[in-house]
């Protein structure tokens, strides 16, 4: 695999705690990369870590082959992070020239002005007087400025409408088909499986699963058959734990769920059985009960 990014066994401690916990993993060249987990499970300070912002307590990074800190390694990264925090008395067009001049190879400057959202009448403006939407729009031409081959947005759509979201993704997307690499932190499961190409899981500092959207949902989902019982009362119940297909069923909302791989099994039983049932459903699991059904197993096993 061409990796762009590595990390061996990374950890980081605060003071007593550990908010990364040995992860490691690799990012291919030209891939789209979430970073999904609950408030708190360490997203922004791996994040921070693969920038050469945070070192490590443990473990190592390498980011094109070198440490993150690398002079040379900077020339080829742009981040948009939680805060964008801007230079007071500068005017938009001087920044934005500002950060090109860091760079051997900045983007050209109308390129970046018409993919990023502002406006020619924006670039006179100092950057103290932007609404947030500006701001972001310009934190998001800051992280373009240098045309980094590897990108990294902390939250990149809190706060954004949905055409601005659209609008983000369709341009992340594009800037993947060019062979940048793009890593990104959310908490929106949506959003993880709709953008990227993989997710990496983060739950209480460690990283829980890693695949496809598609993968992590065929590994931890289960399919579930359910349905409203005809008769009420034990003698239902206990023809259903009986038998070894139906037995694994738990009770929502008045419905009975069996969660299985087998679906096709458990309606076999269920017809053989003459159970009075009605309104079957059979359901594919979803994407945020993966998410909280992986949680909640880390959860228990502490
Ligand atoms: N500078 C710090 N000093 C002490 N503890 C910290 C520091 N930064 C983060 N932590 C702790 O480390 C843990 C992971 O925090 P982190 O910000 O990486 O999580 P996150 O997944 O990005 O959360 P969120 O989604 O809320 O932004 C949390 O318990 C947090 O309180």
């Amino acid at each position: 695999m061409d990796s762009i990014i590595e990390l061996k066994q990374v950890s980081k401690t605060f003071k007593d705690k550990k908010a990364v916990d040995r992860i490691s993993f690799r990012i291919a060249k030209g891939s789209i990369v979430a970073i999904l987990g609950p408030n708190g499970a360490g997203k922004t300070t791996a994040l921070s870590m693969i920038l050469g912002l945070l070192e490590p307590t443990e473990g190592e990074i390498r980011v094109f082959g070198k440490p993150p800190k690398e002079h040379s390694v900077r020339h080829h990264i742009g981040a948009m992070l939680q805060e964008v925090s801007l230079m007071d008395r500068l005017k938009v067009r001087e920044v934005l020239e500002l950060i090109r001049c860091y760079y051997p190879n900045p983007m050209d400057m109308d390129a970046l002005i018409a993919m990023t959202g502002l406006h020619g009448k924006d670039l006179n403006r100092y950057t103290e007087k932007l609404s947030g939407g500006q701001k972001r729009n310009l934190g998001f031409a800051l992280a373009m400025a240098g045309n980094p081959d590897l990108l990294f947005f902390d939250e990149p759509t809190v706060g954004l409408d949905i055409g601005a979201r659209r609008r983000f993704w369709d341009q992340i997307r594009e800037f993947a088909k060019q062979g940048k690499t793009i890593l990104f932190t959310t908490h929106y499961l949506q959003e993880a499986d709709d953008a990227a190409d993989r997710i990496l899981l983060f739950h209480q500092g460690a990283l829980v699963a890693d695949g496809t959207p598609e993968e992590i949902k065929s590994v931890i989902v289960k399919r579930s058959v359910s349905f409203l019982p005809m008769e009420d009362g034990s003698e239902f119940r206990r023809k259903l734990a009986s038998n070894p297909v139906l037995s694994n069923f738990s009770e929502q909302d008045g419905r009975i769920v069996i969660h299985t791989d087998h679906t096709d099994q458990v309606l076999e039983q269920i017809f053989a059985e003459k159970l009075g049932v009605r309104e079957i459903a059979v359901d594919q699991g979803r994407l945020d009960e993966a998410f909280e059904q992986l949680t909640s197993i880390q959860e228990e096993a502490v």
